[in-house]
């Protein structure tokens, strides 16, 4: 399977002194396996450049994995683990990728890797301390954060107040926005188990494996993530077209509705769900319950057509977001209680 890399970004957030990473070539056209595997081993070797080094409160140091001192287990994904580890006093997430001889599964690390990297210097995104490459794994040292949306989800069990919404979506609205104009990436997995929070009540996005390079503001392979908040034209099996940052914004819809109203909003089989997601009305949320600007926003963002779905700039301009960027929220309070509640 192909890739569609971004790259430039390992151990940029290493030592910013240093120069910018050369302009990135575009992808010539090849025989997808081939040269996936050879792309793939022209990157790790570019990354194992910057393996063993860790940036602490701006300081660039050589760092021993032993150093790294394992605290607790975090939880697992299809790409490997995520551990809790101290260094030098300093807490980590750290998360355990296994080499594999798989190039689709090896370009997903490196594209991970090479996101979160690139990505230094956005207060949006999950932040890296630095990684290990050895023999047998790659280890990302990233910023801990306290949870994922999912998991917040299933222990308060209940919905998240819209006023914490209404913060929570600036900062993924901005983080995507990020991606797009400055590296020109589209997320292509945006669903509650990729967005995390911290104590203070940070939002961050995280998990960039499946991440696509936009070639005139569009990406072309067809790549895994989760189906079930991927927009109808990408599940369209008809649908032989490229698409752009507007399906991040159908899977930004859907996680908002599974947020406001506590589940996902299909019911079913993967299948079922699937399919209702290609021929039903897209879900909306009850203006009974919720902000007409908070419906209307939804509304927009869960459009069939791709088209009719507002890009970035138009929805960090709506009023929605506007009126939330003006309150002073406070979002480290509100899941202090929620954690407390639920102990
Ligand atoms: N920096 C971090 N701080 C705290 N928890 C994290 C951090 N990064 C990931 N996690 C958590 O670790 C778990 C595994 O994350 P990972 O990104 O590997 O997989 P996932 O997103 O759950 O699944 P998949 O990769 O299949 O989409 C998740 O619960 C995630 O919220």
């Amino acid at each position: 399977m192909d890739r569609d890399f971004a790259l430039g970004g390992f151990g940029m957030n290493l030592n910013m002194n240093q120069a910018a990473a050369p302009p990135v070539p575009a992808p010539q056209p090849h025989h997808p396996s081939r040269a996936s595997t050879h792309n793939v081993q022209n990157l790790l070797a570019q990354a194992e450049k910057n393996s063993g080094f860790l940036t602490l409160q701006g300081l660039r140091r050589k760092a021993e994995i032993k150093e790294l001192e394992f605290v607790e287990d975090i939880g697992h994904g299809s790409c490997g683990t995520v551990s809790k580890c101290s260094y030098q006093s300093v807490t980590m997430a750290v998360k355990t990728m296994p080499r594999t001889s798989n190039s689709y599964e090896m370009s997903r690390i490196l594209m991970d890797l090479d996101v979160i990297c690139l990505s230094f210097d956005c207060p949006y995104i999950v932040r890296c301390f630095g990684y290990f490459i050895t023999a047998y794994d790659v280890r990302v040292c990233m910023e801990c954060m306290a949870t994922c949306l999912d998991r917040l989800l299933i222990r308060i069990q209940k919905p998240i107040p819209e006023n914490i919404i209404g913060k929570l979506s600036i900062s993924i609205i901005k983080a995507l926005h990020y991606l797009k104009t400055k590296h020109q990436i589209m997320h292509r997995d945006v669903k509650p188990s990729n967005i995390l929070l911290d104590w203070s009540g940070v939002i961050k996005l995280c998990d960039f494996g499946i991440a696509g390079r936009l070639i005139e503001s569009r990406a072309h392979s067809k790549q895994a993530g989760c189906p079930l908040y991927m927009g109808p034209e990408r599940l369209d099996p008809n649908n032989m077209n490229s698409y752009d940052i507007r399906s991040d914004v159908w899977s930004l819809g859907l996680t908002l509705v599974e947020l406001a109203t506590g589940h996902y909003p299909y019911a079913g089989t993967e299948f079922d769900m699937m399919s209702k997601i290609l021929n039903d009305e897209p879900p909306r949320l009850s203006p009974d319950h919720f902000s007409p600007d908070f419906c209307d926003l939804v509304e927009n963002c869960l459009q069939r057509d791709p088209t009719m779905r507002p890009n970035y700039d138009q929805l960090l301009a709506h009023p929605f977001i506007t009126h939330h960027e003006q309150l002073d929220t406070d979002v480290e309070e509100w899941f202090a209680d929620v954690m407390g509640d639920s102990a």
